[in-house]
């Protein structure tokens, strides 16, 4: 230990009771006085003026300040079972008594209490896997009720589906749309989540004025980016997320670890901006935090400290060197008590006389009731605050800022900007083009010959299928890739789960027609399809409403299983059994599998094709001649009593087998296909969203 210290004096430039603060003042100014420095301290001043300017622009009007929020947990435990290498036998039959007995149960966090007052920064500092995030997420109502014990409030009261609209949750990951702006991305949140009564042109001014204050206006007009597609920094992504929920004006900000990956002055400008938002709009911010610099850790009022799940320290920010003093623990007056609290926490076996010490100071109170009485200001007069109002539930009295019809439009334009980038890439464009271009040469001009009746057939069979696949592909991952955003955003209550999923439809809706018009166009008249344009009218419209019935299976199964790698298999095989069944490659299915045939979507489709262009008078497909047709084969002009010079189309579609039901029975067959799938797959989803949130 001693060799600890001795290192952390050598390399030690911080101050353990530096009194700088987080705003620049006079004094420091006096300090600066002469030197060089005097440059980028103007710089600093003005930029901290400016910062205070833009604070009290988002002040009018802050909701915060009226609906002070006082957060308190105590007695809270978390464990989780750990049942992944249990056979699916053994789950059935012990899961209950196993989970009981404790077997597979994994305790996470452990007697933790605390609490946070607004006007307050509360940082919750340990070592990687403490429990941490844990807390967080409990903090914010982000896990279900499974395995949780103990006690959390905002004002004295549960939180609820309406209070927690209050609470915004900037986590660890930047979750964003890759394709959307910094502006964009902010502007669609400022629409969605700031108050009703607010004009749009407010709103736009509240995201200038964020933006302004996170230094991100540089980067405005830049998306966001992903792995695949360059964007902005990642500190400047970090920001993004932080900007997205300051800009909504919550009571409560819980970060997790806001200010990784940006370096120490961006981390510092962060931490400040934290702090003048909580004292000047009484917001209660806590916060995971990393190795945070001198400067950084001067500005937390509160400070909690944990370590394997337990408690080292809760209280005053001030009082942690004293209390680490007292364990025998001191901190030299040249270190940052940050870096030094985490090297203790590091050393397993300080780490555990540490967790055993807070045990001990709590014995009488294991909850950690009484502490948190202690420190919350709550139950206590309050100059500034009326005791009243600090005792009454945060709540609001609408669910949803947005009306539904708003938020239909703001997502619908949102999923649009985004998906359409994806949808019309050049990669896709391009694969349109050559699969086209493909088509055209293997199928230029089939001649209206019984020799060619496989070929025609062939075209409009792979013509509606190639599209069902690549539909399939896109809308299974529909819903399994924008599971984080969604079960984010609707824990903020941004916005009703029906609107989502309408604005999903709508806006993927034209996206999903582009390409298959792009290719049957120019493929139906190229490959001599029937030359009429009510006829070319009707095969166009099967053919997209073929792909529709497709994405509606895809969503189905996308909503249903919500993983990327599941939903795939199961609507490949989906796929390939429908195709089977579709009366392409089979005719007559074995006894048993015949009712497969009624469940193939790909069936009716490929029926109504046939129908469009063979059941009409002009459809007439010249005999063949002799030596044509491969030996052995009869031809059809052959087989009736009475010589044919020409094969009515409707004769080869009764040949096939597919003109048992009129060509409205399959188009109100497919199109029940693709309104129930839709309906279903909207079920399905709100019941994995509701199982989610238990
Ligand atoms: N749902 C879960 N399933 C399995 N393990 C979990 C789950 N939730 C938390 N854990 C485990 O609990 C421990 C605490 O995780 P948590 O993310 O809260 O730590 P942390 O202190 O935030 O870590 P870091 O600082 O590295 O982010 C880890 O060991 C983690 O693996």
């Amino acid at each position: 230990m001693e060799q600890i210290k001795n290192d952390q004096i050598v390399t030690a430039t911080d101050s353990c009771s530096s009194s700088m603060s987080p705003t620049i003042n006079e004094k420091t100014l006096k300090k600066f006085e002469g030197s060089d420095d005097i440059n980028d301290l103007s710089i600093q001043i003005e930029r901290s003026a400016k910062r205070t300017e833009l604070i009290q622009s988002t002040e009018k009007g802050s909701t915060s300040a009226k609906n002070p929020a006082y957060v308190e947990w105590y007695g809270i435990n978390y464990s989780i079972s750990e049942d992944h290498n249990v056979s699916w036998w053994n789950k059935i039959k012990n899961s209950d008594s196993k989970l009981e007995s404790g077997k597979h149960v994994r305790k996470i966090i452990e007697n933790i209490h605390g609490c946070a007052n607004p006007g307050e920064v509360l940082a919750i500092i340990g070592p990687s896997g403490c429990g941490k995030t844990t807390l967080l997420n409990l903090l914010g109502d982000h896990v279900g009720s499974k395995g949780v014990q103990g006690t959390i409030t905002l004002n004295g009261h549960k939180i609820t589906k309406n209070s927690k609209r209050f609470v915004a949750y900037c986590t660890q990951d930047d979750i964003f749309f890759s394709h959307l702006t910094v502006k964009e991305t902010l502007s669609y949140t400022a629409r969605l989540r700031l108050p009703r009564e607010m004009s749009r042109r407010d709103k736009l001014k509240q995201v200038e004025n964020t933006m302004a204050l996170l230094n991100l206006t540089k980067c405005a007009n830049t998306i966001i980016g992903d792995h695949i597609t360059r964007g902005v920094s990642g500190g400047e992504r970090k920001r993004v997320n932080i900007a997205s929920e300051l800009l909504t004006d919550p009571s409560v900000i819980l970060l997790d670890e806001p200010t990784s990956g940006l370096d120490s002055s961006l981390a510092l400008e962060i931490t400040t901006i934290l702090k003048e938002f909580a004292v000047k709009q009484k917001k209660t911010i806590i916060m995971v935090i990393h190795q945070p610099s001198s400067q950084v850790f001067e500005s937390f009022d509160k400070l909690m400290l944990m370590a394997d799940g337990h408690m080292v320290y809760f209280g005053e920010r001030a009082g942690v060197v004293d209390y680490l003093a007292d364990q025998g623990y001191k901190c030299h007056p040249n270190f940052n008590p940050a870096d030094y609290i985490l090297e203790l926490l590091n050393d397993n076996t300080i780490k555990q006389k540490l967790i055993n010490a807070y045990t001990h100071k709590t014995r009488d109170d294991p909850t950690g009731k009484q502490i948190v009485e202690k420190y919350s200001r709550r139950t206590r007069a309050d100059n500034q605050l009326n005791n009243t109002i600090l005792n009454a539930p945060v709540t609001s009295e609408r669910r949803w800022e947005a009306t539904f019809l708003q938020q239909l439009s703001i997502l619908t334009e949102r999923t649009f900007k985004q998906n359409i980038k994806i949808s019309l890439s050049k990669v896709n464009i391009s694969h349109t083009i050559v699969l086209t271009i493909y088509c055209i040469l293997i199928w230029l001009q089939i001649p209206f010959s019984e020799t060619s009746i496989n070929d025609r057939i062939g075209s409009m069979f792979f013509g509606s299928v190639v599209w069902s696949f690549y539909v399939l592909s896109e809308s299974v991952l529909s819903f399994p890739l924008d599971l984080v955003m969604l079960s984010k955003e609707r824990q903020s209550r941004s916005y009703r789960l029906l609107s989502y999923y309408l604005s999903k439809q709508i806006a993927e809706l034209p996206l999903v027609l582009f390409n298959p018009t792009l290719f049957t166009i120019p493929v139906y008249w190229a490959s001599n399809l029937l030359p009429d344009f009510g006829r070319f009218v009707a095969y166009l419209v099967v053919t997209l409403l073929n792909a529709l019935t497709t994405q509606s299976f895809g969503y189905l199964f996308g909503a249903t299983i919500l993983n990327v790698q599941k939903s795939i298999i199961v609507s490949l095989v989906f796929m390939l059994v429908s195709m089977l069944a579709g009366g392409f490659y089979v005719r007559h299915l074995p006894t048993g599998l015949t009712w497969l045939k009624y469940f193939s979507y790909v069936r009716y489709s490929y029926s109504l094709l046939l129908q469009t262009q063979f059941d009409s008078p002009k459809a007439q497909f010249r005999c063949a001649r002799p030596g044509e047709l491969p030996a052995g084969e009869l031809s059809m002009c052959d087989t009736g009593d009475v010589p044919m010079s020409s094969i009515p189309g409707i004769s080869i579609i009764e040949n096939l087998g597919l003109n048992e039901i009129p060509w409205y029975a399959n188009l109100i067959v497919l199109l029940g296909f693709c309104i129930v799938m839709r309906v279903l797959a909207y079920y399905s989803l709100r019941k994995n969203s509701r199982r989610n949130k238990e």
